[in-house]
């Protein structure tokens, strides 16, 4: 969808071939609305719409019978008056009473039916949309998750598809049957009287020219108002998220502040939307209420001079009531026009992100999609088979080969995270990589189970580049274990095993592997035990087991373990170093370490340095050769140990 948002995207740095930065909407850096994008927004609703239309298109021709209805009673009024009451025919009054009441609650039959024919396809749509919302953003890259802040998309899955909802049950329903009825009604009543008619409908061409105007001003408005929200949604989430470090700092008061700021920002786009609405409205209503008194003293003169039958005024006045709320509902039903395509906008800006597309398959799976202008799916088969045969089992050889690397949202004249990096670690080896604060170990880690891809290199598994294997393939050689483990609600058993198949006693072992045994079984449930949201109720210890177990219940060719000592007290530390030797000899693995101890896991030690590799041999090795790596690895000393002296 061509909009303006590269405007909005971070300033950035040139792009790694299959990653994209998304947009970031701050609350610095809030968008005007794109111009003339509300149709072209609403237009690309159409594939959720599609499979129901036949509901949806009964549903307003129902509302467009009710506002026949409606336009046939003045029209029965006028025979009331200009016979039976003229006539003094009781009996023939009662029948034109009938006739009302018939109509009446024919009217209200077909209102209820229209609410009961929409209900279902309008939850159908929304939970169509949802679901192909969340399938995207779980096929996003890890870049364009980095680039969204978590309210927007948030709010882009949630508030904006009610709006959406609310668009698509009232003014995709009722401006067309509004206008239609204004055609009719337009037509009765220029057959019936065309100066009063005329009088009448003066109104209807400013209202035009008053829409242009309107959608320009309250299109962007809207859309402010929706990204503002956004960022209210951020700010909840965060503090949320962050309510110890929050209450530690004793922060409460300038989040309190802060949010204060944001609420008003919301309210003051919210009141804009509100007064523009309100002056269109108030300013419709007003011409269409002078026309019609216009109308109405013409019409008693004209009835005075007996050039108008009463029943005809009555008829005529009936139809201009009718016309009335049509006239005046359309700065609302233009306003949910533009509030339902900005939602649109901010809903298909998430599903046009790109999503990860490497392998011919998935390449060919988006191109369809974009063809067919529906959702990508994720790709469901396998890759055509003819690639050589891969080993499937055991430790595999690992190498990084010329690996560079830049975060899409870095500096474009900065270093790269990583440049430079050649590495081979043979099958069954355990390499530690170490290096000082920021020198790239997590960046580099991330990029073996493809969270990221290279800007430049290969990285092989087995002689075959990562990169022209599906992630799925790849995923299930390579598990990764980081140093801050999230646990989902589910319970114990739902979180080691996460999608893994194994029996009882795999699990078992693998528990027993990561020393997750001994609390697991203590727990009220055992495995079955439910760790609530983010495992809030486990230690930083025990949830950082769970993640160890969650690897080795995996028996993976490759594990990268990020740090997975970091939680741990020393004697766990010493009983989980000991099973992970004994894990770490029957697969390849590369093991961020910051400690000694985890450094005597590995069989060599690779030192980083800004992003590059400076240093290559065993633990004993670089102690002799390198005084950086010494340095890193000797415990500082303290002014207490010192002054004890040796
Ligand atoms: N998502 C990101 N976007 C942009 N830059 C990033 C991102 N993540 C990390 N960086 C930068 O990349 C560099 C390497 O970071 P990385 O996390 O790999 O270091 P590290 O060696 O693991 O550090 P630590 O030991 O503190 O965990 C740092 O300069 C960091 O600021």
């Amino acid at each position: 969808m061509p909009t303006d948002r590269s405007s909005s995207r971070r300033a950035t740095s040139p792009r790694p071939a299959t990653v994209d930065t998304p947009q970031r909407m701050t609350e610095r850096t809030v968008q005007s609305a794109p111009k003339n994008v509300t149709i072209r927004s609403l237009r690309r609703l159409r594939p959720y719409l599609r499979s129901h239309r036949w509901k949806l298109r009964t549903a307003t021709a129902l509302a467009a019978l009710a506002s026949i209805l409606a336009l046939a009673m003045p029209q029965v009024l006028k025979w009331i008056v200009d016979g039976p009451v003229a006539h003094r025919e009781p009996s023939q009054v009662v029948l034109g009473g009938l006739a009302l009441l018939l109509l009446g609650v024919t009217e209200a039959l077909i209102f209820g039916v229209r609410r009961r024919l929409m209900a279902a396809p309008l939850a159908d749509i929304e939970a169509g949309m949802r679901a192909d919302f969340h399938r995207h953003t779980q096929w996003l890259p890890i870049a364009s998750h980095d680039g969204w802040p978590s309210g927007q998309l948030l709010s882009r899955g949630t508030t904006d598809l009610q709006v959406i909802h609310t668009f698509v049950s009232g003014p995709r329903t009722f401006l067309p049957v509004h206008a239609a009825t204004l055609g009719i009604g337009a037509a009765i009543l220029i057959s019936q009287q065309w100066l009063l008619a005329v009088i009448v409908l003066a109104p209807i061409p400013l209202l035009i020219i008053l829409s242009y105007r309107f959608e320009s001003s309250y299109a962007e408005a809207t859309r402010r108002a929706q990204d503002l929200s956004g960022d209210l949604t951020t700010a909840v989430l965060e503090s949320v998220a962050g309510i110890r470090v929050i209450k530690g700092f004793r922060r409460s008061e300038d989040l309190i502040n802060r949010f204060r700021n944001q609420v008003r920002g919301v309210r003051e786009a919210e009141l804009h939307k509100a007064r523009l609405l309100g002056d269109a409205s108030a300013l419709i209503t007003a011409l269409q209420g002078l026309a019609t008194a216009c109308a109405l003293v013409l019409g008693a003169i004209q009835v005075a001079h007996g050039h108008l039958s009463t029943g005809s005024l009555v008829a005529f006045l009936g139809t201009a009531a009718v016309l009335g709320p049509a006239v005046g509902q359309t700065g609302p039903l233009l306003a949910g026009c533009y509030d339902g395509a900005a939602a649109a906008n901010r809903f298909f800006e998430v599903l046009d992100e790109p999503v990860v597309t490497e392998t011919r398959l998935e390449i060919a799976t988006a191109d369809r999609a974009a063809d067919t202008g529906s959702s990508t799916d994720p790709p469901t088969a396998t890759e055509p088979d003819d690639t050589p045969r891969r080993r499937t089992q055991g430790p595999a050889e690992l190498v990084l080969d010329g690996v560079c690397f830049r975060y899409p949202d870095a500096a474009p004249d900065g270093p790269p995270a990583l440049s430079d990096i050649n590495l081979r670690i043979a099958p069954g080896e355990t390499l530690a990589v170490v290096g000082a604060t920021g020198s790239g170990k997590t960046t580099l880690a991330s990029l073996i189970p493809r969270l990221y891809d290279p800007l430049e290199g290969r990285i092989m598994l087995d002689g075959v580049e990562t990169a022209s294997m599906s992630r799925a393939e790849l995923r299930s050689m390579v598990a990764i274990a980081f140093d801050e483990p999230v646990l989902f609600s589910g319970t114990v058993m739902d979180n080691v095993l996460m999608g893994a198949e194994a029996d009882a006693s795999e699990l078992d072992s693998a528990l027993r592997s990561a020393h997750a045994d001994e609390f697991v079984y203590g727990l009220a449930e055992g495995i079955r035990t439910r760790v609530g949201e983010k495992g809030m109720s486990l230690s930083g210890g025990q949830r950082q087991r769970i993640a160890l177990a969650r690897v080795m219940v995996r028996r993976p060719r490759v594990v990268v373990l990020d740090d997975p000592l970091s939680a741990l007290d020393m004697r766990t530390e010493a009983q989980i170093q000991d099973a992970l030797r004994e894990v770490l000899a029957s697969t390849t693995a590369l093991v961020i370490a910051h400690r000694p101890s985890s450094v005597l896991l590995a069989d060599r030690v690779a030192m980083l340095a800004g992003g590059r590799v400076v240093a290559v041999g065993t633990h004993e090795e670089l102690l002799r050769t390198s005084p950086e790596y010494a340095a890193l690895m000797t415990p500082i000393e303290t002014a207490a140990d010192r002054e004890e002296g040796p």
